[in-house]
């Protein structure tokens, strides 16, 4: 008995077993990492090469978190234009390789790395759709959605929300409590949700809806990404019911609760429509109708799978989610004019010459031909780029980058604010300065540097929306209203504190505001 005691006793416990093989494994692992893996002999931080845990440390605990692409900027300064950044992933910075990677001849397969694609808690988007195949097949089927003569068509409808916007901007008074944040973003997700599903939210009417839209879909892409951490937080937020999940995530929870809310608009379509074109309740109109995203979806070629309300929703909840983007740039676009009186002078002299009465309704095509306008835009859109992250792909075939191979199947991207900030392209950088897009002396190779919406298959589609929407609902503010936006700080209210899926600025920040100082009509 006493033997079998002392026997029992001196036996290794099960659990100390498994920590001893589990470090085994891992320093097994990280040896292989760092000498027999097909990336040990890349550039970069050895503890990067060795474990995700360096790269999870910088986006969630250092400075708050979203500091990794930061960090990687730092690496290619001191490893040079090819950087291993995590195990798996390599990043490279050179504007042709961006271009080979992302606009690639048709024939090369690119898959979205799985671990980006969880971003919006969407599955089965095109944004968030890892095969190169299923991707094209779903870009093909919304593309006239997304179309010029579609954009063209939802003029109307875009002028109409600036104009109710305007009536809100003329009785702000200094001190009021709405800042733009909440009335741009009631302006664009309205404008994108009257236009892709056919019917108003009326969020001008509800700013409080649109602060909690915003607040909803603010905190998921600017917090630090822990979805990419652990990718399978989103697919289990999905499977708890709401009751539940409020308490366990309010956050969490508002974002489900917006997807819900498109599902049921796009049940509610097909139950209207069952099956027929929305374009029928639009004969009779004497201008071109815009087309509702559904309307497309449905009628497109696409199998019949993917046109049902829930697959549609998807797609549907991922261009909401992105419809944040045109409100914040406005906003920040705003703050630039403000801040650079003589731009704004000039951008005004242009506008008074084409539209002489500032209460008569601008158009695209009045705007798209004031060079000086236009050239603001580029500057605003690059000096604004929202997207903080990296975009990575997995090519199914090896690439070479100035001598390295870099396998199929390897991560590898080109992150689009390296090359929108290159210095050598861009003389002071962080500096807004309209004129340098139309510097004759130094032009700017544009097809390589100008890519605030990406290169290739998975570009931004809403290029020319966004754009236009952005474009006029600025050009109309500046033309109405002399303002004052006094308050904001560059430093803390303005400068990408953190770059997470977006960019967002300091935790110190309260958001821009505008005081209307004059009626210019
Ligand atoms: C200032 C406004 C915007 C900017 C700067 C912007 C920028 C971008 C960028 C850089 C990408 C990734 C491109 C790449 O992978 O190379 C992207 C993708 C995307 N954007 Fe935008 N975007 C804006 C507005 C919008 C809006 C308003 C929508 C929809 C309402 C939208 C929908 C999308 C979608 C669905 C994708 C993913 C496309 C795919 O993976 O096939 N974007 N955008």
């Amino acid at each position: 008995m006493a033997f079998s005691i002392i026997h029992e006793d001196s036996r290794p416990p099960a659990l100390a077993i498994l920590a001893v093989a589990s470090i085994v494994a891992y320093v097994g692992l990280a040896i292989y990492r760092i000498t027999l893996h097909p990336l040990a002999r890349f550039p970069g931080p050895r503890l990067a090469a060795i474990t995700k845990w360096y790269e999870a440390y910088f986006d969630i605990f250092y400075k708050g978190g979203s500091q990794y692409t930061s960090k990687i900027r730092e690496m290619h300064d001191r490893y040079g234009p090819i950087v291993r950044i995590n195990p798996d992933e390599v990043s490279v910075r050179d504007a042709d390789f961006h271009d080979r990677l992302y606009a690639p001849p048709r024939s090369e397969i690119r898959h979205r790395h799985p671990h980006f694609s969880t971003t919006l808690g969407t599955t089965k988007g095109s944004f968030s759709t890892v095969d190169h195949k299923l991707h094209k097949s779903r870009r093909t089927a919304y593309s006239p959605f997304w179309g010029s003569a579609n954009v063209m068509a939802a003029e109307p409808l875009i002028m109409g929300m600036v104009n109710d916007l305007c009536k809100h901007v003329a009785g702000m008074q200094e001190g009021s409590g709405t800042s733009l944040r909440t009335l741009f973003a009631a302006t664009s997700f309205d404008t994108f949700y009257t236009w892709a599903f056919g019917s108003s939210l009326g969020l001008l009417d509800n700013l409080k809806l649109a602060y909690d839209i915003n607040e909803a879909v603010e905190i998921g892409v600017t917090s630090p990404p822990l979805h990419r951490i652990f990718p399978s937080m989103m697919p289990i937020a999905r499977l708890i019911p709401s009751k539940i999940l409020r308490y366990a995530s309010s956050h969490l929870n508002n974002v489900m609760g917006l997807h819900s809310m498109i599902v049921k608009a796009s049940e509610e379509w097909i139950a209207a429509y069952s099956g027929q074109s929305d374009e029928k309740q639009l004969i009779g109109h004497s201008k071109p109708q815009p087309r509702t995203l559904f309307d497309v979806l449905r009628n497109s070629n696409a199998p019949e799978e993917e046109k049902t309300a829930s697959r549609m929703a998807q797609e549907g909840i991922e261009m909401f989610m992105a419809a944040y983007t045109p409100g914040r740039t406005s906003m920040l676009a705003m703050h630039y004019l403000h801040a650079h009186p003589h731009v704004l002078e000039r951008i005004r002299n242009e506008l008074d010459q084409v539209n002489p009465d500032p209460a008569m309704d601008l158009t695209f095509a009045k705007l798209n031909s004031l060079p000086y306008l236009r050239a603001t835009m580029k500057e605003i859109l690059r000096i604004t780029f929202p997207v903080g992250a990296r975009l990575p792909f997995l090519c199914a075939e090896d690439l070479e980058f100035q001598g390295w191979r870099i396998p199929a199947n390897t991560g590898v991207s080109v992150n689009h604010r390296i090359l929108l900030f290159d210095p050598d392209v861009f003389k002071n950088p962080y500096e807004f300065n309209p004129e340098r897009w139309l510097d004759a002396s130094h032009p700017i190779d544009e097809k390589r540097y100008y890519i605030p919406f990406g290169k290739g298959a998975r570009s931004c589609p809403s290029k020319e929306f966004a754009t236009q929407f952005i474009q006029l609902i600025v050009a109309t503010l500046i033309q109405r209203f002399d303002f004052n936006m006094d308050d904001a700080i560059w430093e803390r209210d303005v400068a990408a504190a953190s770059e997470s899926v977006l960019t967002s600025p300091s935790t110190e920040s309260k958001g821009l505001k505008i005081y209307p100082v004059g009626q210019r009509y």
